[in-house]
């Protein structure tokens, strides 16, 4: 596809983490039930390892010259922007026209996405828990696969492929969303792609067909919005910012959440994200007793169609102008540094809306926040105990959904239940 052309020629780094050799390379030690000794970098393999754990998410432009590429990925998928039949023309269109802008907003922001960094991180440091509190299913290889960036889902794949995963090999691989809350347009998206890639690479499987032996059994973890231990990740760097306040002014903090917004067709398609990222701000306000004010509002909406509102600028602008001078703002729906915090928080909001008031600041992403790595182990570690492939709520469409896509991969992913089980 053309409109790839410009992601595809950026050098494409290795999609799986660690320097450790591919597990193909330290052979038939894998296999289960085999008992030569690991390697001392290595923990033991259980009964029921080794298990790739793919962090997916959307993924950023590295540097400035990625851009175009990221955004002609985003503009081509119909999960996110559906664009009509005429879709290849208008969203190469649509990414050309934008690039220049976006392109200097990562400049502002030191020159690219963060992501990467962050999802690599986390996921090896999880996977370091994971081998100790679920030695069966240890060695846990950390794997990213992004939607628009790189590494993107074809390369990871192949590259499971490569270190042993599947391809006649067999072995497990848990598909890790880190969008906390589901939406069809992103956790969604991630997963009609991994669906996709599937197909292309390790054999078509579509109802009736059978699977292809030793092909790659995958589960999916789908959703976390109200996970205690992603609550307490958040309530904690809320404190610690409540705390730059002088004692006296801290009560009076008004707490913004913010999460990227959903056009209003998706939202009335009915698509799940608005009342997940509600519950997560729930439970992070029973964490935080109540003590707080506090809204949740909406950020980031492009083009000229209605988003849900009210948007972070406008409500902070308001509330300025009501004479309410403290407010933290709280990215809720990402979990890690990106464009919607540097740029657009940051510089819009903080920046330019607020006037750099003192009294307006912004909460930090949870980032390198050992807690937060913790949430994401316990969440793993139950997902493997739980032995589902998804859960049950994945398999519900929205009641709007016309999507072959959505219909095929959700079949997909409910369907590896029982290849699971056999396995076990
Ligand atoms: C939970 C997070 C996100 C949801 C939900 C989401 C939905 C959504 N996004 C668009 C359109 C665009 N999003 C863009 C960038 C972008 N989106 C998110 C997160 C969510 N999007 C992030 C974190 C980013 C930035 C990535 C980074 O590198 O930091 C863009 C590109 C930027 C631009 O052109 O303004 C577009 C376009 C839609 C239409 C949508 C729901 C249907
Ligand atoms: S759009 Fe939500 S399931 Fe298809
Ligand atoms: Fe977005």
């Amino acid at each position: 596809m053309a409109m790839r052309t410009p992601l595809r020629a950026a050098k494409r780094a290795t999609s799986s983490i660690s320097s450790t050799p591919a597990l193909s390379a330290y052979g038939l030690q894998w296999r289960r039930g085999n008992a030569t000794v690991a390697p001392v970098t290595q923990p033991a393999t259980g009964s029921k390892g080794p298990t790739a754990m793919v962090f997916m998410n959307m993924g950023g432009p590295a540097t400035t010259d990625e851009v175009h590429g990221f955004l002609s990925m985003l503009f081509a998928d119909k999960d996110l922007i559906p664009l009509g039949p005429f879709q290849n023309y208008i969203g190469p269109y649509i990414a050309r026209r934008r690039t220049p802008k976006i392109q200097k907003q990562y400049a502002e922001i030191g020159g690219g996405s963060p992501i990467r960094k962050w999802s690599e991180f986390q996921a090896a440091e999880m996977c370091k828990i994971l081998d100790k509190t679920s030695p069966e299913t240890a060695p846990h290889k950390p794997y990213v696969a992004f939607r628009y960036a790189n590494p993107l889902t074809e390369d990871t794949y192949k590259q499971l492929l490569a270190d042993g995963f599947g391809g006649g090999n067999g072995g497990r691989a848990v598909a890790f969303t880190q969008y906390p809350q589901y939406s069809c347009s992103t956790t969604g998206s991630s997963l009609n792609e991994l669906w996709k890639w599937r197909t292309r690479l390790e054999g078509k499987r579509s109802t009736g067909e059978v699977e292809p032996a030793g092909a790659i059994k995958w589960s999916v973890i789908d959703r976390w919005p109200a996970h205690p231990g992603l609550v307490e990740a958040f309530a904690q760097h809320i404190e610690a910012k409540l705390a730059t306040y002088p004692p006296e002014r801290r009560d009076g903090v008004v707490l913004l959440f913010s999460a990227h917004s959903l056009p209003m067709t998706v939202v009335n398609r009915g698509d799940p994200y608005p009342s997940e990222v509600a519950a997560t701000v729930y439970a992070v306000m029973q964490r935080l007793g109540m003590k707080q004010k506090y809204r949740l509002v909406w950020q980031s909406q492009v083009g000229p169609q209605p988003w849900l509102g009210a948007q972070t600028s406008d409500t902070v602008k308001e509330y300025m102008k009501k004479g309410q001078t403290d407010m933290m703002l709280i990215p809720i729906a990402f979990t890690s540094d990106h464009i919607e915090t540097l740029y657009e928080l940051d510089k819009e909001v903080i920046g330019e809306d607020a006037e750099g008031h003192e009294g307006v600041k912004r909460v930090d992403s949870l980032n390198d926040s050992p807690v937060f790595i913790q949430a994401l182990a316990d969440i793993a570690k139950a997902h493997l105990d739980s032995g589902e492939a998804c859960s049950q709520q994945m398999t519900l469409r929205c009641p709007k959904c016309t999507s072959e896509r959505c219909l095929a991969s959700k079949e997909f992913f409910q369907g590896q239940q029982k290849y699971l089980e056999a396995a076990t």
